[in-house]
């Protein structure tokens, strides 16, 4: 392994591109902006997102992922270009090696065409990791001994749940329902509720914001910039954590519906090892105040929030890098 090699997180909401020795290179939505003529990627991440409603004719902003799989194909080439140009490792004599944390919904043709993309963009090898395997060891798990663990990665686009054991996932379940799904769920219920209309930004800014998981948690309130649907007329409003806990709650019970599914499906000595080991919640949303104690209450299982959530596939990139037995050894492709 060389000492500039890289670590890429394709999430649906957020690309991280972690180098080594070096840290976080890159941590920005994953949007793009995309001359449709051409085909070809004019701006990236925060750039990108803020062109939203504003591009002129001829320029589209895309999420080259989505609902964890590659939707936009074509893209991947330019993107791992672009990555790999920022981290300047292009003048250096040696290749970088890459390890790239892909959803586990993406099928094998998928896979393959972001190996090849990366070996003709000048990798010298790239190793694909199914997101849920490197967070867990991101998280620091061991996960290469007979011990269940069992990883909730609640992203922005998908939720994968899985219960990993000798460096494999013995059960596993993905479901198109995350950060952006809630996004979507609070714009809805403050138009119904308030009948007045934020936007997307708004809705994310509220969950992070005042947002909450569990009813317990002490109910904050802010004040947001919509429109009012009576009059048309741009106007603001009070909202509080215990409206977004309503407008979420539908997204959260099925996340949690899922995970006692997988629990229920797996075996007796694992769902033993998971007893004692508790349930870790690792992608952005497991920020959400109060859900590990929904967890906890509903499946009955202690329940861990990791440290840095978001970061939890970047890290297990970084320890990755420095142990090519095992990344050979659960790469997928
Ligand atoms: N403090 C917070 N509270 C609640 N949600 C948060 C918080 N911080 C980030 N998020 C949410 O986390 C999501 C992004 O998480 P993450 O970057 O792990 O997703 P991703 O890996 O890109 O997506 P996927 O795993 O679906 O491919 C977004 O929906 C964002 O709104």
């Amino acid at each position: 392994m060389a000492k500039h090699d890289l670590g890429i997180d394709l999430g649906t909401a957020t690309f991280i591109v972690y180098k080594k020795n070096e840290g976080i290179l890159i941590n920005e939505p994953s949007v793009v902006a995309v001359d449709k003529l051409t085909n070809t990627i004019t701006a990236f991440g925060n750039e990108a997102k803020a062109m939203v409603g504003k591009t002129p004719y001829g320029v589209e902003i895309v999420h080259p992922m989505q609902d964890g799989v590659i939707a936009y194909p074509s893209l991947i080439e330019q993107l791992l270009r672009f990555f790999i140009k920022q981290a300047k490792t292009g003048f250096l004599p040696s290749k970088p090696n890459l390890v790239i944390g892909i959803p586990a919904r993406t099928t094998d043709v998928e896979r393959r065409a972001v190996k090849d993309a990366a070996e003709k963009v000048g990798a010298n090898k790239a190793f694909l990791v199914l997101e849920p395997i490197i967070a867990a060891i991101g998280i620091g798990l061991d996960i290469t001994k007979p011990n269940g663990h069992l990883i909730v990665d609640l992203g922005g686009g998908t939720t994968d749940i899985a219960v990993i054991s000798l460096s494999g996932s013995v059960i596993s379940e993905s479901i198109k329902l995350a950060g952006e799904a809630m996004d979507i769920e609070i714009i809805k219920y403050i138009k119904r509720k308030y009948k007045f209309l934020i936007g997307e930004a708004t809705a994310e800014f509220l969950k992070k914001e005042i947002g909450k998981a569990h009813k317990d948690m002490e109910t904050l309130e802010i004040e947001v910039r919509g429109q009012d649907i009576a009059s048309g007329m741009p106007s603001s409003r009070l909202i509080n954590s215990d409206d977004i806990f309503e407008a979420i709650e539908g997204v959260l019970n099925e996340i949690i519906q899922k995970t006692k599914t997988v629990l229920e499906h797996t075996p007796p000595e694992l769902s033993a090892d998971i007893l004692k080991n508790g349930i870790y919640l690792a992608g952005g949303t497991a920020n959400l105040r109060g859900l590990a104690q929904l967890f906890e209450e509903r499946t009955g299982v202690k329940t861990v929030v990791a440290e840095n959530p978001q970061l939890c596939v970047a890290q297990g990139a970084w320890i990755l890098l420095d142990n090519p037995e095992l990344l050979s050894k659960i790469a997928v492709i």
